[in-house]
């Protein structure tokens, strides 16, 4: 099960650990959709490596209209530029294009800022699919583990470029808060 939960304010030790929050402050999949916009999927065949024939994945691409994809591994042996990538990774950013991952092997965390900016982690691993949107400020990091294998969904031709922040004027952000405003009046 997919755990997300709330961050310490720790900038100082390793970013590849959980930093929970005293108590922790865990947050349930629904809750994080309404603060943030973020979408998560579990492929839950991945166990019978019939990932691809998947109908919750087959049905997100009709739907979608996710007509690209590629691999990526991050690990200083498979990733070029390991360690700038890593970093780039980590710095807070956005996209234009929303981002979608599924982890094929390996672990990771995903953070996205809430509305007050607060750090929400995202734990996945092999199986999860999630949604980031356009506009919202993120970033990502490897676990103690250092290696994840995951999945690149597009919609035409990919565009990966990260927008560190502060990107507020951009279209995409601005759009992203306008949209996030009803979701979380609820
Ligand atoms: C597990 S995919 C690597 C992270 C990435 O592609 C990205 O854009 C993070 O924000
Ligand atoms: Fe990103």
């Amino acid at each position: 099960m997919v755990r997300v939960w709330y961050m310490d304010d720790d900038v100082v030790s390793d970013q590849r650990l959980e930093h929970h929050k005293n108590p922790p402050k865990y947050l349930d999949l629904q809750t994080l959709n309404h603060l943030t916009g973020v979408e998560y999927f579990n492929v839950i065949q991945i166990e019978s490596d019939n990932l691809l024939e998947d109908q919750v994945l087959t049905k997100l691409r009709q739907e979608r209209n996710y007509n690209y994809e590629d691999e990526i591994i991050c690990s200083k042996e498979c990733l070029p530029n390991y360690e700038e990538k890593l970093k780039s990774f980590y710095t807070e950013h956005l996209h234009t294009d929303e981002e979608i991952r599924l982890v094929l092997d390996g672990s990771g965390y995903f953070d996205v800022r809430d509305k007050n900016d607060e750090w929400i982690r995202i734990e996945v691993t092999k199986g999860d699919l999630i949604i980031i949107p356009a506009g919202i400020y993120h970033r990502f990091t490897l676990d103690v583990n250092n290696y994840i294998q995951a999945k690149r969904y597009f919609i035409g031709e990919p565009v990966w470029t990260p927008h560190n922040r502060p990107a507020d004027d951009m279209e995409c952000r601005v759009n992203y808060l306008k949209k996030l405003q009803p979701i979380t009046a609820l």
